[in-house]
């Protein structure tokens, strides 16, 4: 029996219960939970392979439910999407990032400088902690009439650059953020992210031609286990930046529902002894740093709806995995992420509940399952 795995990450499907939550401000923070809450939207599926179980857990709640199911604890010192990939693929994060000031101006005059010498203008916009779709609206026009490249962070470790695809160029944007990552990533900062629109002002919309040019993990992770055993892994969505493209053979991009197609051809078609390695950034990109439970809400239940077309195309020998890599509660205060615990729900391999795992057992159980060698702190719970 050949085996194959199909690791899917739910970005920021947190369910709450981080027992550090407190020293992120998160406190009480649980995405899952409150969207329930707030919208009582029915997730049958999920719920079947153990996500109401997963939730109760994660809050120290008694739970039972058959299925192997548990929630998973993560140890970086970041709740962001590197630091939750990395350490679901077996390598927690062994440095402290680097975080621009939550004020107007946080970029230092060096670096304001050199992306103006990159982008080739005279200045930039923003300047300034915000929200990629707020920043837009507020600068579009004159990011339009200046030619100036919209350059923004958050209180994650990020640089982007949001630019119009017509009147900036999405080459140039992408050039510019690919000459500048290096920079600043010998500062610990986790990522330049490319965020071209397109649009009028009053009416503008990013495209999902984002590009993340992100840090290199600091060690092997899954993905190059794999691939050093002989195994393929393709990558579904932005996988591929969050791991630098190091261990990923091939990469399909696009939207969440275009990914489901493409996760989907995976099922069909990866060999025995690869790796599909999926993230779909909608729950967070759209939902979560919008603060839209009931869009939220509605794109789990898009998820739940899809999952028995998923389960059906498993094969003898596959182990798929429903994880998240951190929270992002659209009831919680600001736009951001939030510390939680997440979600691990396993199926292809019978019943067994799992309990409270570390992140970093992600990676170790599908390096185990498919007889790979790993390395790390991370232990199977298979
Ligand atoms: O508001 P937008 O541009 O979506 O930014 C969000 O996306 C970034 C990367 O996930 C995060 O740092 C967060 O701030
Ligand atoms: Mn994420
Ligand atoms: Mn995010």
């Amino acid at each position: 029996m050949s085996r194959r795995a199909f690791l899917i990450v739910l970005d920021s499907v947190g369910i709450g219960g981080a027992p550090d939550a407190a020293s992120f401000g998160d406190e009480g923070a649980d995405t899952v939970g409150h969207i329930r809450k707030a919208t009582g939207v029915r997730l049958s599926n999920l719920d079947a392979l153990g996500l109401a179980a997963a939730q109760k857990l994660a809050k120290g709640e008694a739970a039972e439910a058959p299925g192997m199911w548990g929630a998973a604890t993560e140890v970086s010192r970041g709740k962001d999407t590197p630091s939750g990939h990395w350490e679901l693929a077996g390598v927690p994060v062994p440095w402290d990032w680097h975080y621009f000031p939550q004020v107007e101006g946080c970029f230092p005059a060096e670096l304001v400088a050199r992306i103006r010498d990159l982008a080739g203008t005279d200045g930039i916009l923003g300047n300034r902690p915000a929200s990629g779709t707020a920043i837009i609206d507020a600068e579009g026009a004159r990011h339009i009439e200046t030619g100036w490249p919209i350059v923004y962070t958050s209180t994650d470790s990020v640089v982007q650059i949001a630019a119009h695809e017509d009147a900036f160029g999405l080459d140039r944007l992408l050039t510019l953020c690919a000459r500048l990552a290096p920079d600043l990533h010998a500062m610990k900062v986790g990522r330049v992210i490319a965020r071209p629109f397109v649009g009028q002002p009053g009416d503008f919309r990013r495209t999902p031609r984002r590009r993340d040019y992100a840090i290199a993990p600091p060690a092997p992770t899954l993905c190059d286990w794999v691939q050093a055993a002989g195994g393929r892994v393709n990558a579904v969505g932005k996988i591929g930046d969050i791991f630098s493209m190091r261990g990923i053979d091939r990469v399909d991009k696009g939207t969440d529902a275009e990914l489901l197609d493409h996760l989907a051809a995976r099922l069909d078609d990866a060999p025995g002894g690869s790796l599909t390695f999926a993230n779909f950034v909608e729950f967070d990109s759209e939902y979560g740093h919008r603060r839209d439970p009931q869009g939220y809400a509605r794109h789990l239940q898009w998820f739940d709806a899809a999952l028995p077309r998923l389960l059906g195309a498993m094969r003898d020998g596959d182990m798929l995995v429903v994880t998240a890599d951190h929270g992002n509660d659209p009831t919680f205060r600001g736009t951001d992420h939030t510390r939680e615990r997440v979600p691990v729900l396993v199926a292809g391999l019978g019943d067994g509940a799992l309990g409270h795992v570390a992140f970093a057992d992600v990676g170790a159980s599908v390096a185990a399952h498919l007889g790979v060698a790993g390395d790390g702190p991370g232990r199977s719970f298979l």
